[in-house]
């Protein structure tokens, strides 16, 4: 193996304790505890074992947590007053609603009712719209803490070519538009995409979200690229074994690539540090303070 790892869980626990100092000083000096709700409709265990750690991870950074747990057959009236009620709540800052919903919910309808201020997770249209025109927005956490990973390692970005495989709303789009903004060549790659392969292997920047375990192998990697990993794929090894792996083929792709993220302890844990970063700088934005450095992109 000859790639640098890129350690995001190092990362992600030097971003929560710069975040839990501010938080602090908030608090002494204005008397103010930014407040994170989190809403989760249905018992997906997957989604449970997110929460919980989000949860336990803003306390430990000296916020307040607001868990919200609905039956996974809530009416969607319900989910809707729910979210009206907490964006008038001034100890809120911060709304996440656990992504996917149960089918009966109308996904676009219930994320553009949360206030766009209050949007932590960034899926408000208004939210997309000012960061594809390069206005001041709540950024998505999850390419927010793929860029950070990607600027801590490189300094600038600027010219290098990426490409992204996966469009959604939630990763691949606004990963695109976060390199766009830091001057990279950009690439966005789907399942309609021709020689995938090829595509992948012109990147200096490889971000894979696509969701299929260890799709990316190394052989698709320019010699020396950096590879952000954002898949979390849990699989069945050869031993029988439940593990969690990424979209990329770690093995072949580090012994290849520059620079890597693992799975677990890359993207992940900067996700919910992210998460945190955003409740920050919106309770800030809220109470006319100045905003925190270093927190978004
Ligand atoms: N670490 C973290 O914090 C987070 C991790 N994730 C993980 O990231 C992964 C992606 O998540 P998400 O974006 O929500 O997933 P989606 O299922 O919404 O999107 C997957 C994307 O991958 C594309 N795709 C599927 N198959 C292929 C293929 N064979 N070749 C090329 N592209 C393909 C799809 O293309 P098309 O549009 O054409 O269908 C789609 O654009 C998942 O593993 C998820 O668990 C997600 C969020 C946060
Ligand atoms: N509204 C919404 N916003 C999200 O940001 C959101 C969502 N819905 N739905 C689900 C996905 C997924 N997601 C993860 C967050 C942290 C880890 C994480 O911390 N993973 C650990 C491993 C955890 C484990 O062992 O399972 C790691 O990669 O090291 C993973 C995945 C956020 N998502």
């Amino acid at each position: 193996m000859s790639a640098t790892i890129i350690d995001g869980k190092a990362i992600a626990a030097e971003l929560r304790a710069r975040i839990a100092k501010q938080v602090e000083t908030l608090k002494r000096d204005q008397g103010i505890t930014p407040g994170l709700a989190v809403v989760l409709v249905g018992e997906d265990p997957a989604s449970q074992i997110y929460v919980r750690s989000k949860g336990k991870q803003t306390v430990e950074a000296g916020m307040q947590s607001f868990e919200h747990k609905l039956d996974p057959d809530a009416s969607e009236e319900d989910l809707l007053a729910l979210i009206r009620r907490l964006n008038d709540d001034p100890a809120v800052h911060g709304i996440l609603v656990q992504l996917p919903l149960p089918n009966h919910l109308d996904e676009d309808l219930v994320i553009n009712t949360i206030a766009p201020e209050k949007d932590v997770d960034g899926f408000h249209i208004s939210n997309v719209g000012l960061l594809g025109t390069g206005q001041k927005s709540m950024v998505p956490c999850t390419p927010l803490g793929c860029l950070m990973m990607l600027r801590a390692h490189h300094g600038s970005l600027s010219g290098m070519d990426a490409v992204v495989i996966g469009r959604s709303n939630i990763v691949g789009k606004p990963m695109a538009q976060l390199l766009l903004g830091d001057s990279c060549t950009v690439t966005i790659a789907h399942s309609r995409t021709k020689d995938l392969a090829d595509v992948v292997r012109r990147a200096d920047i490889v971000v894979a979200a696509v969701g299929r375990p260890q799709m990316v192998p190394g052989d698709w990697i320019k010699p020396g690229a950096t590879v952000i990993d954002v898949g979390i794929n849990r699989i069945v090894d050869d031993t029988g074994t439940t593990r969690l792996v990424g979209d990329c083929d770690f093995d072949t792709c580090a012994a290849i690539a520059g620079a890597i993220t693992p799975v677990p302890g890359g993207v992940g844990p900067m996700t919910i540090a992210c998460l945190l970063a955003n409740t920050l700088t919106a309770c800030c934005r809220a109470n006319g303070f100045p905003e925190p450095e270093g927190l978004t992109a």
